[in-house]
């Protein structure tokens, strides 16, 4: 190892401005969060063998598909072995690696297919079942998407038809096009699935309903007759998961495997519905505030790696070529920029989830009281959280990847995995765009209401108080209206609320009126084509709503920061401000724009920003190792070769390197790579020598 890599480091730790043990503790929920979430990896990394982070990690070795999954299952087991041996749940939203749970393969039990349980089931099923999904003793997959659709559930194909002879359903898949595809743990690692289809009694169709389905003998792990599954290849991420195809053949369950918490099929066919849609909207939000609380970690992740190989990573003699020795590359201000604007939003991510997940709380035991007041903000909540986070992440840490040039694109760099798993989250669970489309539509309903003389609901105050100001003529009567702070004013949170909401209201009025106008004029169009038409100007409207109402979530977190970290408070305050202002004056994105183009804020106004971003960019670069170092991620789960705590990254990748099956192969043959020699190059090195005895 050598030192100089390390030296340089821990000098960027010993000059952070905080303690990042407390600021750990602040990211884990307490010390005592940090103490078992840390024994519980470790243990796990232990018996998986992957406690030497100079050794090579296994997945950058020669895997093929199969030896891919071995590993994933393989982990899968040790982490619920290890819930179960010490009786804690922290593998339940999240792998030892922190990946979502879906990434793997009985985490997927845990995560989707218990749930439907805990809301789907009735309390005679849940009894039966739950248990046995916990122990592992089944294990379980939720089976909606098919070939043919994924966003439109009703036009799902799969059949669930009522035999009232034999007193069963017989699940079928009558086109190609509805095969079940996609669901994770499907392949080979499961024994059951909660599979969705269309519910068909007498010939009439009673719409998509959820039947508990073993799809493998719990014996010798064989299809059950009538069933054909697999996995589906190689994915551009989420390798170490069997997301399976699934094709029924008359395939039979007792009437009883209908999850039947929500409706009913009696004995001879009568269905009884309970109208209560608290189970499936439970389940949803639940899901989606889980993405919004897990991808912040990946994207600290991939941050963690690229900030420490930016700071022993040197290149170049300074921005003038002048100095005498090289810098590192943090220093550039690109380099130095990026990297703090994501870490701020890294922790952006973390107090949107944690005040989500409060919300959702609150929300849940409404629901359980019978109280559903509040269920439609509470889905447009988390649906614009969902895309909101998964973007913000999944972009971030593309750029993160790319901040460390060549190496980033080594799969041993780690990246690669973070950023390819992440790109699932913006598909799975709702796709954004539809999403997005989703709380417009939930924001447009509010905007009629006000226009037709109605009230809105309470959360949705801040629309009701931007009547009157912003909501004549195309949004027209907003366009006058001129920001009034300047210079340091843009560091107040009320000041950035204030322009965030003036965007928001702009747009979403502006939006509305273009709709309506579309549907009422001389020659109308259909509401469905309007907002087809506007679809471009629906999708910024929400994003603003979404993004102001988190930059409110984030201070409201931040000022009800518990006394003990009050020592924080600096340091959060000047992310938050980054992250806010930095969304505006962002060279990289055009998200700035609609700050902007109604003249809300000036020219100048925009140079003051910029000069706030960086006074705090400089405030923060001695943080930017420490604000990482503070997610608490091992070197095991960052499987990273230059992004380990010690910062030795030429060292380590040369070791794996060397390491890598390849190499090694060929240098026990004296460095040559036998199979391509004798196959290919030797043989066209004698046919040029006989072409040019020719
Ligand atoms: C890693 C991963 C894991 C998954 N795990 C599971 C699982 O466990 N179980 C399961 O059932 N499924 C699973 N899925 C499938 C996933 O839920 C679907 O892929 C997802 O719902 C998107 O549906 P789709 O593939 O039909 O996309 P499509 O809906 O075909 O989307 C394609 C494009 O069309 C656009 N589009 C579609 N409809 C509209 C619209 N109304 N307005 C505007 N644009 C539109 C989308 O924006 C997108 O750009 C998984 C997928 C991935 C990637």
């Amino acid at each position: 190892m050598s030192n100089q890599p390390t030296q340089a480091i821990n000098e960027f730790r010993s000059n952070s401005s905080f303690d990042t043990d407390l600021m750990t503790c602040f990211i884990r929920g307490g010390p005592e969060n940090v103490r078992n979430h840390r024994a519980a990896v470790t243990r796990v990394e232990k018996a998986l063998g992957l406690d030497d982070s100079w050794k090579l990690p296994p997945q950058y070795g020669e895997q093929n598909r199969s030896e891919q999954l071995l590993q994933g299952i393989n982990a899968s087991r040790v982490m619920l072995r290890d819930q179960n041996d010490h009786g804690h749940e922290l593998f339940h939203h999240r792998t030892y690696n922190y990946q979502l749970a879906n990434a793997g393969a009985f985490n997927q039990s845990l995560v989707i297919f218990l749930p439907c349980l805990q809301y789907l089931a009735s309390p005679e099923q849940a009894a039966e079942w739950i248990p046995k999904v916990r122990s592992g003793a089944i294990t379980g997959t939720y089976a909606q998407t098919e070939l043919g659709h994924g966003t439109f559930v009703r036009g799902l194909e799969t059949t669930a038809t009522y035999d009232r002879e034999a007193d069963e359903f017989i699940i079928h898949s009558p086109t190609t096009a509805s095969t079940k595809f996609w669901p994770g743990s499907l392949g080979f690692a499961s024994s059951h699935t909660v599979t969705m289809a269309q519910l068909q009694i007498d010939g009439k169709n009673h719409g998509v309903h959820a039947f508990l389905t073993q799809i493998r003998s719990l014996e010798d792990w064989k299809p059950l007759g009538g069933i054909e599954l697999g996995d589906i290849g190689l994915k551009f991420g989420y390798n170490a998961v069997d997301n399976g195809y699934l094709r029924f053949n008359h395939f039979r369950i007792p009437r009883t495997a209908m999850l039947d918490r929500h409706a009913q099929v009696l004995p001879g066919g009568k269905y009884v519905s309970r109208g209560d849609l608290t189970a499936m909207y439970a389940i949803m939000l639940k899901l989606r505030s889980i993405i919004v609380n897990g991808v912040p970690y990946n994207l600290a992740q991939a941050l963690t790696i690229a900030t420490r190989y930016s700071v022993i990573r040197t290149q170049g003699l300074g921005p003038n070529g002048l100095l005498a020795i090289e810098i590192p590359i943090l220093q550039y201000k690109s380099q130095h920029f990026r990297i703090l604007t994501l870490i701020a939003k890294s922790y952006a991510g973390l107090l949107v989830g944690r005040n989500l997940e409060a919300e959702v709380s609150v929300y849940l035991v409404q629901l359980t009281k019978g109280d559903h007041s509040n269920s439609g903000y509470m889905h447009v909540v988390c649906a614009g959280y969902k895309a909101w986070a998964s973007q913000l992440c999944a972009d971030g840490a593309d750029d993160a990847r790319r901040l460390c040039g060549g190496q980033g694109y080594l799969a041993m760099s780690g990246l690669p995995d973070i950023v390819t798993h992440l790109h699932g989250t913006p598909t799975f669970e709702g796709e954004n765009y539809v999403l997005w489309q989703q709380v417009f539509r939930y924001l447009f309903k509010c905007t009629q209401q006000l226009d037709s003389g109605g009230r809105i609901p309470k959360s949705m105050r801040y629309i009701a108080d931007g009547f009157q100001e912003y909501s004549s003529g195309n949004g027209r009567s907003s366009i006058g209206l001129k920001c009034t702070a300047h210079g340091r004013d843009f560091l107040d949170p009320i000041v950035q609320l204030s322009f965030y909401r003036h965007r928001s209201l702009r747009l979403i009025f502006a939006t509305s009126a273009k709709i309506n106008r579309d549907t009422t004029d001389k020659e109308p169009t259909t509401a469905a084509n309007a907002w087809n038409r506007h679809m471009m100007s629906i999708i910024d409207a929400a994003r603003a709503h979404i993004e102001y109402t988190g930059l409110e979530a984030i201070y409201a977190q931040l000022s009800a920061i518990p006394d003990e970290y009050a020592m924080l408070r600096l340091v959060l305050d000047r992310l938050m401000n980054l992250y806010s202002l930095s969304t505006i004056i962002n060279p990289y994105t055009t998200a700035g724009i609609t700050f902007a183009e109604d003249g809300y804020l000036s020219f100048s106004q925009l140079e003051d920003i910029r000069g706030l971003a960086d006074e705090l960019l400089g405030q923060l670069y001695f943080d930017a190792v420490a604000l990482t170092d503070a997610w608490d991620f091992s070197d095991a789960s960052l499987a990273s070769a230059i992004g380990c705590y010690d910062g030795d990254a030429y060292e380590r990748l040369l070791s794996w390197t060397r390491q890598l099956p390849i190499n090694m192969k060929a240098n026990k043959n004296d460095g040559v790579f036998v199979p391509a020699w004798r196959g290919i190059i030797q043989p066209m090195m004698d046919g040029l020598k006989v072409e040019a005895k020719l």
